[in-house]
């Protein structure tokens, strides 16, 4: 079984504009609300994929309700764990640029965060755990590490998808998975990432490190993927880009959909990249009719590392 975990969900609530003015008064139009943060992304494409999976975290207020509920009706398995508080509403702007602002999110207990890794500590090695986005406030920049450890001891597979300190701090564990976008994983090596030799330069330094499959979304830019001796580049298709959020998710979860599904490592990728622009041509996350409408346009050049 695949479980994500979003230790900071969101409502996105994406509102489109003509222009955006800042310090000025702006009105919306075409108002969406999706149950948001990384790992659920990751688990409503998987379920779009025909993958199910168990959305783990923590969840809060009226807000959390409309999360659980929005997957609950999409018949996505939940198991979050209720905090004082109130689950954040991510606002995306759509103008000429996009605009995002994330909040904090609800501060989580000691006794919340012993809550989730007791249910980590039920996990085997039949399961994948895929830890995504930023770490709740008060959590220590270590927690995900924290997390990796006990799962660690049931050889569960892990899957990261995160950014600055918290990646940091991940680096060295032993990983399935990665997926930081090229801004990510610059970041990472205090550089500038603006091509696919460069990514696969830096990528080689995270496979080096012990992990598994490196996947690097580049945006518009398509994306890298290494593996063993192999760097597998595939460019982005060209489309009419509707809402961006939830592509690098997607990348994520057509990954793992590939991998459930028994496909060869360029498949798996050419799966992530399809899915990856898929939802960034939606206004929501795609569908599988779109997925599989762009996987013929995606080409995977191989090189020996
Ligand atoms: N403008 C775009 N045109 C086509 N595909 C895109 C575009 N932006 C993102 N994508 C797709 O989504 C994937 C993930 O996007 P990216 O922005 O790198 O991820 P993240 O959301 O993690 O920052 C890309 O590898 C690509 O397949
Ligand atoms: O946890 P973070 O880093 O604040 O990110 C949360 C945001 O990321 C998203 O999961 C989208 O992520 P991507 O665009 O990177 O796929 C939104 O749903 C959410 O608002």
């Amino acid at each position: 079984m695949i479980y994500t975990c979003t230790l900071n969900p969101s409502i996105d609530y994406i509102l489109h504009l003509d222009h955006f003015t800042a310090g000025g008064l702006n009105r919306g139009e075409n108002p969406h609300y999706f149950p948001g943060g990384k790992g659920i992304n990751v688990s409503r494409l998987l379920k779009t994929l025909g993958i199910s999976s168990t959305a783990l975290g923590f969840t809060g207020g009226f807000t959390g309700s409309f999360i659980k509920d929005a997957l609950e009706s999409e018949a996505i398995k939940t198991d979050f764990i209720e905090v004082d508080g109130t689950t954040r509403i991510n606002l995306k702007l759509k103008a000429a640029d996009e605009t995002e602002i994330n909040g904090p999110g609800p501060v989580i207990s000691d006794r919340n965060k012993q809550q989730l890794l007791d249910q980590i500590e039920q996990l085997t090695d039949h399961d994948t755990l895929v830890l995504a986005g930023s770490l709740a406030k008060a959590l220590p920049d270590d927690f995900y590490k924290t997390m990796v450890k006990t799962a660690n001891q049931h050889d569960v597979k892990i899957v990261l998808d995160t950014s600055s300190e918290a990646l940091k701090a991940m680096i060295g564990s032993p990983l399935f998975l990665v997926k930081p976008n090229h801004h990510e994983l610059a970041e990472l090596y205090d550089t500038t990432i603006s091509s696919s030799a460069e990514a696969i330069t830096y990528g080689k330094k995270l496979l080096n490190e012990g992990i598994t499959h490196v996947l690097i979304s580049m945006g518009g830019a398509g994306a890298v993927y290494l593996h063993d001796d192999v760097a597998y580049t595939a460019k982005a298709p060209v489309g009419d880009v509707l809402n961006t959020v939830g592509a690098g998710d997607s990348t994520v979860a057509g990954f793992l959909a590939g991998i459930e599904q028994g496909l060869s490592n360029d498949e798996c990728f050419r799966l992530a990249v399809a899915s990856g622009s898929a939802t960034a041509f939606s206004h929501d996350l795609a569908t599988k009719k779109d997925v599989e409408a762009l996987l013929p346009k995606i080409d995977v050049v191989e090189t020996t590392l």
